[in-house]
């Protein structure tokens, strides 16, 4: 099928025949088929880049031309911008949405494609932003994320309210690893249109004894080390491919990362210029260690880097240069990095009970990055064995093994807590009657239909809780949400965590910035730091001089002080950010990376934000200090730099360097001129902030401004110098 022939406006077919695309794979000609261009609804389950996203275009761009409006559901924020770029510069209107959970963001409704996480979506119905009436066409990719424990109710729900507000949208849904896609089809109403083509072929074999062996095939690897993993990586290497190496922590993908760095012992200039920007930019010993890796041709990848390693790791492979990355599994959804070989290291991965197997739907999803499209002639996906037994188990377990079927998870009573108030607060359901009603149209009930099902119970238990802590009224058989709940559910916070948040500031006798910090830290939107041996001693320690800030006093029982304690330690790590400690200290004294850093204070910096909301409600005193605690936590400053922080191009570094300085205001910057700030803070910035200040304005304007508008706290949005 000819990509000229399809009803596809005649900008998009030059801009794919400007990258060779012009004939479909035959299952994106499936899909065709299948009636996505007739407004049929499709369920697209097909491997890894054999042209899901294209499909997906192809039917966002006749909808904007016949004047309707696409929103595309991704699974995590980087993969929104990963979007945002490719459908990008096409001749319509992109918009990406992953800003505040609380925002409605109506300046997005401009846009014909708007990509979004499905938390964001969610966060936009209970806000109710207009346009999302208007969307006749909705993208879900990575569909199968709705049998995820944590995530998935959301994204269900979020799929059942959209098709409850726009009746005649069309729905496509992508996933290469749904083991189910028969009962997720039927839910939607979906065509469903399933293949094993791949663009590159894909062979999938277990590595024993000096040899892969592949389902009709065997490969020997040179032994030029001791280790198979690393044996497996230079045989690739060998070759002029690349690897992707699987592990199951962050410890063993640096620890491998210096083994292949150490068999490789490349020296190019590429990777002396990564390395050295890697190396310029290093602030901490996991910075220092990988430049010193990516000098010789391997990098490790995983959530406590820096957004700009990851992005020179991520660009040095794609690029060629970084021959090898070992990474933890979490982060193969995010990565749209392909590579000839992936190697799957570590096939279990430490959880709740101990030791257990990843997935089948992990390994195909990691196993689907071998072979980059038009660059490898093959991609291979290796198990490692450790014994013959092993490498037949492996061959069941997973590489003949079909994907696990995914399951609904609203029937939680963690999920539902917060998915009914949103359904109340929002008026998708005024009854409980109504909110059973709704959840008649959800994944649940169809995977129930005819069956005997709890929800009803759960539900029931979860109107009881929120009536009880006064979100919701049940007056009769009428629900309704309290101004309580309404801001509750459009803060996008756990009910649990308002009430958590509400109790603390009640009971608060004055203000503390550690109170409100290990208070955001106990709610269930904290994901707190797990406590090691040596850190009782710390903690200990600081609460012997600091329990009196504290709003909640340490509980009983050997699990809750266990929370206690890791909200109290991840609270320490947050008031040494605001105190100034250097990124590098808290590493040392945390045990974590600058990325877990970045991680933790963007939480907490939404959490904080909620309480300051809650506190308006409930502990109109405390507003104030939480919002100025907002903005020393955003930015990592003592509170003496607020007055630099809020403009633009200052940062926690240059406003410490002001301030040490003597130039501790605004107008001590217009004081001091260009001769006194450019050594400060260099000459581009010194102009820029100056600007911002308007130098030679006349003093009533300046007067003005510093008072109100451009310095009030409500308008902050210094931009950060790091
Ligand atoms: N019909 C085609 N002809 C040639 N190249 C194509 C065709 N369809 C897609 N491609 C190219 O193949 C690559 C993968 O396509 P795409 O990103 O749409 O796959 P995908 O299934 O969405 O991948 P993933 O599973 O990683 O999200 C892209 O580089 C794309 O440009």
């Amino acid at each position: 099928m000819k990509v000229a022939d399809l009803p596809i406006p005649e900008s998009l077919k030059s801009a794919y025949a400007d990258r060779g695309i012009a004939e479909l794979y035959p299952p994106q000609a499936a899909c065709v088929e299948s009636g996505i261009f007739e407004g049929k609804n499709l369920l697209c389950a097909i491997p890894t880049a054999s042209g899901k996203t294209i499909i997906a275009e192809m039917v966002m761009h006749r909808h904007v031309a016949d004047g309707g409006k696409c929103l595309y559901i991704v699974p995590l924020k980087a993969l929104a911008t990963e979007k945002y770029d490719d459908f990008s510069g096409r001749g319509v209107r992109v918009g990406v949405a992953t800003g505040d959970l609380d925002r409605r963001d109506a300046y997005l409704g401009r846009n014909d494609i708007i990509v979004a996480t499905s938390e964001k979506v969610d966060s936009l119905l209970r806000n109710a932003a207009p346009w999302l009436g208007e969307v006749s066409l909705l993208v879900v990719d990575e569909c199968h994320l709705i049998g995820s424990p944590d995530r998935g109710a959301t994204l269900e729900m979020v799929i059942a309210k959209l098709l409850s507000k726009n009746p005649g949208m069309q729905v496509i849904a992508l996933s290469a690893t749904v083991g189910n896609p028969g009962a997720l089809a039927g839910w939607l109403d979906a065509e469903l249109v399933t293949s094993e083509w791949r663009p590159v072929d894909l062979r999938e074999g277990v590595f024993f004894d000096g040899t892969i062996h592949f389902t009709d095939s065997e490969r020997e690897v040179r032994r030029s080390s001791r280790y198979d993993d690393l044996n497996l990586v230079l045989d690739t290497v060998g070759e002029g491919g690349q690897c992707l190496v699987f592990v199951n922590s962050r410890r063993n993908a640096e620890a491998f990362a210096k083994r292949a760095a150490g068999g490789l012992k490349l020296s190019e200039e590429a990777l002396d210029t990564a390395a050295d920007a890697i190396e310029r930019a290093a602030t901490t010993d996991l910075g220092r260690t990988l430049a010193l890796c990516v000098r010789k041709g391997a990098a490790f990848h995983h959530a406590g880097l820096s957004a700009a390693e990851r992005r020179i790791v991520e660009d040095g492979f794609r690029k060629g240069s970084i021959r090898v990355i070992s990474s933890t599994p979490t982060l193969a959804a995010g990565l749209n990095l392909p590579a000839r070989r992936v190697v799957i290291r570590d096939y279990l991965r430490f959880g709740n009970g101990g030791m257990a197997p990843i997935p089948v739907g992990e390994y195909k999803q990691m196993a689907g990055r071998a072979g980059r499209p038009h660059l490898d002639p093959y991609g291979e996906a290796v198990l490692i064995a450790k014994g013959a037994t092993a490498c037949q188990d492996l061959y069941e377990n997973y590489i003949d093994a079909p994907p696990e079927e995914i399951t609904s998870q609203c029937n939680s009573e963690n999920a539902l807590r917060s998915h009914v108030l949103s359904l109340v607060a929002t008026g998708f359901a005024r009854t409980p009657a109504g909110v059973i009603e709704f959840m008649e149209r959800t994944f649940y009930a169809w995977e129930h239909r005819g069956r005997r099902s709890t929800i009803h119970e759960t539900i029931g238990r979860v109107i009881d809780w929120l009536a009880e802590r006064e979100m919701i009224t049940a007056l009769g058989d009428r629900l309704e949400a309290t101004e309580y709940g309404d801001l509750v559910s459009r803060l996008y916070i756990d009910p649990r965590s308002a009430e958590g948040i509400v109790d603390a500031l009640e009971r608060a006798p004055e203000f503390s910035g550690f109170g409100l910090l290990q208070a955001i830290c106990e709610t269930p939107d904290m994901l707190t730091l797990y406590l090691r041996k040596g850190d009782e001693e710390m903690i200990y320690r600081f609460l012997s001089e600091h329990e009196d800030e504290l709003w909640t006093g340490a509980p009983y029982g050997t699990d809750e002080l266990e929370r206690f304690y890791s909200s109290v330690k991840t609270a320490m790590l947050l008031q040494n950010w605001s105190e100034e400690v250097t990124e590098e200290m808290i590493c040392e004294r945390f045990n974590v990376g600058p990325g877990d850093i970045h991680n933790k204070v963007e939480t907490a910096v939404w959490l904080v934000h909620a309480a300051s909301r809650l506190a308006s409600l409930f502990k109109g005193e405390f507003k104030r200090p939480i919002e100025e605690d907002g903005i020393r936590i955003r930015h990592g400053i003592k509170k003496e730099l607020l007055p630099l922080i809020r403009l633009k191009g200052i940062g926690r570094v240059r406003a410490r360097r002001l301030f040490n300085a003597g130039i501790a205001t605004p107008a001590a910057i217009r004081e001091a001129g260009t001769a006194r700030l450019a050594p400060i803070l260099g000459e581009k910035t010194a102009a820029s902030v100056l600007a911002q200040i308007g130098e030679g304005a006349d003093e009533r304007t300046v007067e003005e401004e510093t008072s109100s508008r451009q310095f009030s706290l409500s308008a902050f949005g210094g931009e950060g110098d790091e």
